[in-house]
């Protein structure tokens, strides 16, 4: 039996429906903000209230981990950039880190399952770590299915505690070279879809690392997916499919939606974890907007299923939360804008 959760309770439909009406009577033509009316109203539903408050507090968690595929050579990179990379964040140089001090949100770093010990890392980087990298896909399950319910409990603590801290806005990152791989199998495995219409080119491979790349999909999708090419039990596909991290991330959003919270997705990673989390808890997709669209054509597909359309589409493939947190000023504005606007009935003469 899949551990399914609770469906989850959807932002509240009365206030969403008084945020589209006051929208409606602001100081400009109808319709005129675009995607930020959705956004602002989309807040508001979230929030419970009309007009929505200004997102003061945004904070990101960024889940790093390894994966067994980079030994078949699907990454531009090798794996130790991984953990070089969670000493970026810790120290403040990564991109992510750069947009999130410009925009005032705090970045939490945490080691699921780097290969490398982290341990002398500051802060609490390993509190939460389970394993030393996951196995690769193609040959074998990525974890055990034990490993991959506590991982999802684990990034659901990692939701609580930022949710605790008073995170009006959460945005969720990974880090983990190879980790565009088991994205696309858990999106491919999710949707019934075969490896060529979800591999991607990652960190940006070459011709030779796409063949190998789209065998390995293509292995770890035989492997395992029914006759309809799916797993249908969500737990088993993050644990044959996924990664301890990619487990993680997926617990972390239905916790979030679980919690109220709302949620700005990244790219690929991050929306591999949202097909997942909206199967293990029915409904939480409705908590989490796309921040932004990647080149990754498996986040189109994933984008598509959840109903969800990108706020920015600036072709970046970063990965990191890096796409979600470009898009949180403009969250900000939609706020910002329902609260100050004036209504156009107070401004022209009846
Ligand atoms: C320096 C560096 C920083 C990164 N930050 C995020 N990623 C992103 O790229 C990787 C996924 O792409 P692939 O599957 O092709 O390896 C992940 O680490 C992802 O988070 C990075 C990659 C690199 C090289
Ligand atoms: O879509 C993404 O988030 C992405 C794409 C390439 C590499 N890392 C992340």
């Amino acid at each position: 039996m899949p551990t399914q959760t609770s469906t989850i309770t959807p932002p509240d439909e009365r206030t969403h429906a008084a945020a589209l009406e006051r929208l409606d009577g602001l100081a400009k033509p109808l319709g005129s903000l675009g995607r930020l009316e959705q956004v602002g109203a989309w807040l508001a539903a979230c929030q419970g209230v009309c007009p929505p408050d200004p997102i003061e507090r945004v904070r990101a968690v960024v889940l790093a981990g390894d994966h067994g595929v980079t030994d078949s050579g699907v990454s531009a990179y090798p794996k130790d950039v991984t953990a070089a990379m969670v000493h970026a964040f810790v120290a403040g140089v990564a991109g992510v880190s750069v947009l999130a001090r410009q925009h005032g949100a705090t970045v939490r770093v945490l080691d699921i399952g780097v290969d490398a010990d982290l341990s002398s890392a500051p802060g609490d980087v390993t509190a939460h770590k389970l394993t030393r990298s996951s196995g690769p896909i193609d040959v074998t399950d990525a974890i055990s299915r034990d490993l991959a319910e506590r991982a999802i409990a684990v990034g659901a603590e990692i939701a609580d505690a930022e949710v605790d801290a008073g995170a009006q806005l959460l945005v969720l990152g990974d880090m983990g070279i190879g980790n565009t791989t088991p994205s696309a199998a858990l999106i491919a495995s999710s949707l019934g879809l075969e490896a060529d219409a979800v591999i991607g080119r990652g960190t940006g491979i070459d011709d030779a690392a796409r063949a190998r790349k789209l065998d390995v999909l293509a292995r770890a999708l035989a492997r395992v997916c029914d006759e309809d090419r799916r797993v249908a039990d969500p737990v088993a596909r993050l644990a044959a499919l996924g990664s301890a991290d990619l487990a993680a991330g997926a617990g972390f959003l239905v916790q979030a939606a679980r919690r109220g919270v709302p949620v700005l997705l990244d790219g690929v990673i991050a929306c591999a974890e949202a097909l997942v989390a909206a199967d293990l808890a029915p409904g939480a997709q409705a908590w989490f907007v796309a921040g932004h669209r990647s080149p990754e054509p498996a986040q189109a597909h994933a984008l598509a299923a959840l109903g969800l359309e990108p706020i920015l589409d600036l072709g970046m493939r970063l990965g990191e939360g890096s796409g979600a947190m470009a898009a949180v000023p403009l969250v900000r504005s939609a706020a910002l804008l329902m609260r100050e606007m004036a209504l156009l009935a107070d401004l022209v003469a009846p």
